[in-house]
């Protein structure tokens, strides 16, 4: 596993900067105002393959694209910043918060997408409206190792949160994330995040997902989430 990593790896450096519009990693490389200076680079499309997708990715990638054709299944787009009126919606209920205080709101991005193809979180959303579930394909690249050959447990409950608030809509944050590891995710290997939602109270969205491996031999993880509508009336800041 880690030598078909160490190959993927040298792809990737190899591939370095061939994606139309990629951003180079390093900001002390590339200076912040040539990272946020284009629109092209804001309204970029993330999820979408590229070079460093896995065979495993790509396929799966495929497959879900065929379901989206009769309209029972959907793509998510995925940008760095988020459009001009979800930032109003959160802004709402975050006037005090150091991003607008500190005049940093403008370089605020979404951190799963900062990292150049294939080093870090490569990952696509599919949603089917009726069925209120997603099912997330992600593979984690070589930046995101934990205990050595692994994925960070905590790269996995980023991943998990955003499959699960995949599920949701509007302006939520996630009040309550209870995730059991099951069995360890081999860093560069692709998983499926499987996300639905179970009930919703009032304000209070309850959700649950498995990740599993592309077989669904492996069961990865299990976890449920919290998420709660935020009240207009109240400012959490
Ligand atoms: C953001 C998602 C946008 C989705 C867009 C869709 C596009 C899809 C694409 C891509 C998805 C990307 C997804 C990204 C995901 C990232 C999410 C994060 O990282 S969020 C950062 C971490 N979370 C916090 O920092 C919250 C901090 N907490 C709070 O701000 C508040 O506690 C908040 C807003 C969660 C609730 O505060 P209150 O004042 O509005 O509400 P109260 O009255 O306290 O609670 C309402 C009800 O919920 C229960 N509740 C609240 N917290 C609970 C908890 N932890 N456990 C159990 N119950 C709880 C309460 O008991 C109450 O229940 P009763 O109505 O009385 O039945």
């Amino acid at each position: 596993m880690l030598r078909s990593c160490t190959a993927g790896l040298r792809s990737i450096w190899a591939l370095r900067g061939r994606r139309e519009g990629a951003p180079r990693l390093s900001m002390d490389l590339q200076p912040a105002r040539r990272l946020f200076s284009t629109e092209k680079v804001i309204h970029k499309d993330w999820a979408l393959p590229n070079p460093s997708w896995s065979k495993d990715l790509k396929l799966l990638f495929d497959q879900f694209m065929k379901k989206c054709e009769d309209g029972s299944w959907e793509r998510l787009p995925s940008y760095k910043r988020r459009s001009t009126q979800e930032s109003e919606d959160f802004k709402t209920y975050f006037l005090g918060s150091a991003l607008q205080t500190q005049s940093l709101w403008k370089k605020a991005q979404l951190f799963t997408r900062g990292f150049e193809d294939g080093l870090g979180f490569e990952y696509v959303i599919f949603k089917n409206n009726d069925e209120k579930r997603t099912v997330c394909l992600f593979q984690g690249g070589p930046y995101l190792q934990g205990v050595p050959g692994l994925l960070h447990g905590g790269a996995m409950a980023t991943m998990i949160d955003i499959a699960l608030g995949s599920c949701t809509g509007g302006a939520v944050m996630t009040a309550n994330l209870n995730i059991n590891f099951k069995r360890p995710v081999p860093l560069c290997s692709v998983v499926v995040i499987n996300s639905q939602l179970d009930k919703l109270e009032g304000r209070k969205l309850f959700l649950s997902c498995n990740v599993r491996s592309v077989d669904e031999k492996t069961l990865y993880s299990e976890a449920t989430g919290l998420f709660i509508k935020l009240d207009p009336e109240k400012s959490s800041t």
